[in-house]
């Protein structure tokens, strides 16, 4: 479980985050909608510490995440995934994966790139957990941008985190590998018992996968409840302004009909033309 409590963010006396309060369950798959510029970057560096907030408190499993301490030769409980995947293209995909161990190992191992056979038995491990193991061996920038996001997802469970963070993992993807990158991050998520938080702009995407939704508007939570409640109402009020005739056909039947499908089998999804 982790929880954010009164997180606050400003960049040139400009608000960005004002008061965040959140709990996100282990094994909690919580999207984060909300317009560009609303602070849903912001708000996952300053979880993670890449962004220094100006105010609150993380709280992972009851104990308070400090993030330089955290860096400190132990793995951190917080991964990250980003939009861009950042990968280290010339290197293999399972050396990609075993940066997600070298906060874990000492920094002459990890600077010669030698890795203990643990780590590679839990970074293969990982890969099995996307399908890729033929892709062991492969460097990251031979792969599609669907698998260097399933690679993206495997780096950051062999962190063995409470939390994964995701921003916008899917923004640079088609439809059909959108869905199921996110189906790998939900199976993941149940599986391993991890809470994740990840950042959306599509609001059908939101509605399939989240559990739960967040909406944040003005570095504000307007919106916190399960996807049977976003109407187009609170649609209209995450996104202020909003002139899209369509979100109404994304929603679930209490508040219109639903076109998309139920099935979250990752294999089944990427079977599926
Ligand atoms: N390092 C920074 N310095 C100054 N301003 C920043 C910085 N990072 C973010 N901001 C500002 O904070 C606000 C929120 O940005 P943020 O990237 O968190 O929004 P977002 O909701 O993630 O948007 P998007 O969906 O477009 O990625 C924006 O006005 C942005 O310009």
């Amino acid at each position: 479980m982790i929880k954010i409590a009164g997180l606050k963010k400003s960049y040139g006396g400009k608000p960005v985050l004002q008061g965040i309060d959140l709990e996100v369950k282990s094994g909690e798959f919580l999207v984060v909608l909300g317009p560009s510029g609303a602070g849903k970057s912001t708000m996952l560096r300053c979880i993670n510490g890449l962004t220094p907030p100006d105010a609150g408190q993380i709280v992972i499993d009851g104990t308070i995440f400090d993030s330089k301490r955290a860096a400190g030769g132990r793995l951190r409980p917080v991964a990250m995934i980003f939009q861009h995947h950042n990968l280290v293209k010339r290197l293999t995909v399972l050396k990609n994966i075993l940066v997600g161990r070298m906060a874990g190992m000492s920094s002459i191992l990890s600077a010669l790139q030698i890795f203990p056979t643990k780590d590679v038995e839990i970074a293969m491990e990982c890969l099995q957990r996307v399908e890729l193991t033929h892709k062991a061996m492969a460097r990251a920038d031979q792969l599609s941008g669907g698998e260097q996001q399933r690679i993206g997802i495997a780096r950051a469970l062999a962190q063995r985190p409470a939390v994964i963070l995701c921003d916008e993992p899917v923004a640079s993807l088609d439809p059909k590998t959108s869905r199921v990158v996110l189906a790998y991050l939900k199976a993941i998520c149940k599986e391993e018992g991890i809470a994740v938080i990840c950042n959306l702009h599509q609001v059908d995407y939101a509605v399939e996968f989240g559990e739960r939704i967040v909406g944040l508007s003005g570095g504000k939570v307007v919106f916190d409840d399960t996807p049977d409640h976003l109407t187009v109402d609170v649609v209209h009020q995450i996104y202020p302004g909003l002139e899209d005739p369509g979100v109404a056909r994304v929603l679930r039947p209490n508040a219109g009909p639903r076109l998309v499908s139920n099935s979250l089998d990752p294999i089944a999804l990427a079977a599926s033309a």
